[in-house]
This record gives C-alpha cells, sequence and structure tokens, in this order.
C-alpha cells in the first residue's frame, strides 16, 4: 500500500493549506517539493513569471496543456477575474484525480474545466465544446515533443488570434528545441525568453513568450 508523489503532495496541502485560499496551496506545495521531495511543477521561481505574464494579459480564455497535480491550474485561476477560465489538460488520469482535488481545496472549481485526454485528440474540438473562438493564453507544460506539433493545430484549429500568447515552460531543461526554432524564426510570432531555473534547482531552464501575430 504505497502512496505515489501525487499523493503524497496532495496530502500536504489538505494538512499545511487553507481550504478556499490559493495562495496556502500554492506555499504547501512549493514548501514540499523544497523540502521533502522534487515535483515537476512550474514552482515558485518561474510561477512568479508566469503571474506577470497572467496579470498582463488579464485572459478570458486559458488553455493549459499538462495539468500534473494542478499546482500552475491554481497560480493562473487564483488571477482570473470573474467569468474567466482555465480549461486544462491531462493525459495521465492519476495526476487528473490529484489536480481535482487540489483545485478543488484551492476553491478554484468554478474557475477551471478538467479535461483527460490527448491534446491531438481534444484541441480540435475545444470550440464546440467551450463555445469559445479562440484562447488568449495559451501555457504549454505537457510532453515536450508535443509542444510544436500541438501549437501547430491550434493555429489550423483556428484557436490562436491576433494577440494570443503561448507561454511554454521548460524550453532549456528538459527542453523543447523545435518548438523554439520555430516560435523564434517564424514571422507570424514574436518571441522573448525569460531566463530563470528548473523548478527547486539551480539549473537553468526558462520559459519562452510568444505572441502570435496572425
Ligand atoms: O515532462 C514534463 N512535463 C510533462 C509531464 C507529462 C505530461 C502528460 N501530458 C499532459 C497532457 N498531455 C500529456 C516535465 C519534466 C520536467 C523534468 C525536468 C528535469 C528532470 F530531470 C526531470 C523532469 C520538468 C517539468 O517542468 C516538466 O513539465
Ligand atoms: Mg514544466
Amino acid at each position: 500500500t504505497h502512496s505515489t508523489r501525487p499523493q503524497r503532495l496532495l496530502s500536504a496541502v489538505q494538512k499545511n493549506a487553507t481550504r478556499g485560499d490559493p495562495s496556502s496551496v500554492v506555499k504547501a506545495i512549493d514548501q514540499f517539493c523544497r523540502q521533502k521531495e522534487w515535483a515537476m511543477n512550474v514552482g515558485d521561481e518561474k510561477g512568479c513569471i508566469l503571474d506577470l505574464v497572467v496579470s498582463e494579459v488579464n485572459p478570458t480564455f486559458v488553455l493549459e496543456l499538462g495539468t500534473y497535480c494542478g499546482y500552475s491550474t491554481v497560480r493562473i485561476a487564483r488571477l482570473l477575474p470573474p467569468h474567466a477560465k482555465v480549461i486544462t489538460l491531462e493525459f495521465n488520469p492519476d495526476f487528473a484525480a490529484i489536480a481535482h482535488q487540489v483545485i478543488a481545496w484551492a476553491g478554484l472549481e468554478d474557475k477551471v474545466h478538467l479535461i483527460v485526454g490527448a491534446s491531438g485528440d481534444w484541441i480540435p474540438k475545444m470550440k464546440e465544446q467551450f463555445g469559445l473562438n479562440s484562447f488568449d493564453l495559451v501555457f504549454l507544460d505537457h510532453w515536450k515533443d508535443r509542444y510544436l506539433p500541438d501549437t501547430k493545430l491550434m493555429e489550423e484549429c483556428g484557436l490562436l488570434r491576433q494577440g494570443s500568447i503561448l507561454l511554454a515552460d521548460n524550453v532549456i531543461c528538459p527542453g523543447a528545441p523545435d518548438y523554439l526554432d520555430y516560435v523564434r524564426r517564424s514571422s507570424q510570432y514574436e518571441s522573448q525568453y525569460f531566463k530563470s531555473h528548473l523548478e527547486y534547482t539551480k539549473v537553468e531552464d526558462g520559459l519562452e513568450k510568444s505572441i502570435f501575430l496572425g
């Protein structure tokens, strides 16, 4: 009867965070990952950059690819205006089950729609499923070799409008070289690198912010 790391992370949230207080959930996860067990959340350092971008964009519709335990979902949703939504996609049902409970503990269920499935299957269904035209912000944090194909798929499905922002985690570590090359070369994007570190470590990593120019 061994627990998993996501289960232990959820227990730390339920023990140390206050129900309905998203910032205490963020703090509890960061504390757990620094003091107990590393986990692949975007973390506090890159999380502050994510906060800045979310606040600047002030999005109505956010797409997050890669929920994991819901840490960045909570970081994003806690900053959204009323009626704004985060649609977050997780492939792994065990991760999704933990994320659902972390998001609920933060009291952010009303702002979050968690889908369990493959991005390649769901991106083409987003418009009909959620009655939206485009995403104001996309946070890419799933399989690193899916960043580029899913970005091209979002373009083809008309899910990006002039000014839509893509923010990609881990462009250095583990790395998404083909994606980075694409958004930096393409005349359809204006790209900017935010140098940081791999969550809870001194290893270099960063976020790439790319504005779709349409
Ligand atoms: O692989 C990562 N994320 C995707 C997880 C699975 C996504 C499943 N999914 C969801 C939707 N569609 C598919 C990831 C890895 C690392 C890392 C860095 C260094 C190291 F030594 C080990 C690991 C750091 C991150 O910040 C990450 O995000
Ligand atoms: Mg990541």
